[in-house]
């Protein structure tokens, strides 16, 4: 597949590599404006030049980019995946979404990113599906840039430290750069105002931790991940990255799970 890539950042450079390890081209990146003179003959300003050649669109900048770009890339055609999954929690950016995707016959696809077990969670929603809980934990300083730095010491954080108790859309919300497993969860389960959400900053882990508990008609189950994180960004698991990755593959093959 020809690959128009959004953001230049941990999570792209990852999928830049591992899409192109697997014979697909990435002909165009849209970075901001300022830095397309760092890399011309790859980096573009706009979405008519990222999408000139694109058989599709993986976006991993953020919900902004998402928020700012996604319309235009769906509206003209091109399917697109998205890692930043917690921008849909804002109902206009969703129907705004949802409304291009129909325009353009083109579909957005949520890559299931840092956590697992959407499957199961969206199987069991199709009967009564009760409770969902999230817990997301990590280090203190895989927190920074996020609204716990108002609320915690993270640099000093000496004990575990809930920073954020709510609902889906709620965290995801507040957290654009921390709380997309959240999001993923509410579409997978009972949706964004039903899902339960703890946030948790802990210094004695060095990875990142997801949990998923559900109970409904089909049972209960619990999910726990310990994440690594990419190098170039405490914040980011990798995971994230590679179920980007998994997304484009289940595009590309005939037979999917
Ligand atoms: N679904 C999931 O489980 C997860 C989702 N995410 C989402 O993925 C996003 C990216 O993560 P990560 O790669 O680690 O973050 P980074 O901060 O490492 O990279 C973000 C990149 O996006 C670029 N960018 C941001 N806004 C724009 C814009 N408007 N136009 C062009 N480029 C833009 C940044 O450019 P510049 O450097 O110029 O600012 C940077 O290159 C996160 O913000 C988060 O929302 C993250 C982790 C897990
Ligand atoms: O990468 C992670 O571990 C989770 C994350 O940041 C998010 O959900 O946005």
């Amino acid at each position: 597949m020809k690959i128009g890539l959004i953001g230049k950042g941990a999570i792209a450079q990852h999928v830049m590599g591992a899409v192109q390890a697997r014979g697909h081209m990435v002909h165009a990146v849209l970075v901001r404006p300022g830095s397309i003179s760092q890399n011309p003959n790859l980096f573009v300003g706009s979405v008519p030049e990222l999408i000139a050649e694109a058989d599709l669109v993986i976006e991993c900048a953020g919900h902004q980019a998402l928020a700012a770009y996604g319309p235009q890339v769906l509206g003209q055609g091109t399917g697109m995946i998205t890692v930043s999954v917690g921008a849909l929690a804002d109902q206009t950016i969703a129907d705004e979404m949802e409304s291009a995707a129909s325009v353009g016959q083109a579909k957005l696809h949520l890559a299931s990113g840092a956590i697992g077990a959407l499957d199961c969670l969206s199987a069991a929603a199709t009967g009564k599906l009760d409770k969902v809980i999230y817990v997301g934990r990590k280090p203190p300083l895989g927190w920074k840039g996020s609204a716990a730095e108002g609320r915690l010491d993270l640099e000093g954080l000496t004990q575990v430290e809930t920073h954020f108790t709510g609902t889906a859309r709620e965290a995801a919300l507040a957290y654009p750069k921390n709380a997309n497993v959240a999001a993923a969860v509410a579409l997978a389960g009972i949706g964004f105002d039903e899902t339960q959400v703890k946030l948790i900053a802990d210094p004695s882990i060095a990875q990142n931790v997801h949990e998923v508990e559900a109970e409904g008609e089909f049972g209960q189950f619990h999910f726990r991940i310990s994440g690594n994180s990419l190098p170039d960004n405490p914040r980011s698991s990798a995971l994230a990255a590679m179920s980007v990755v998994a997304k484009l593959e289940q595009l590309s093959k005939p037979i999917v799970m």
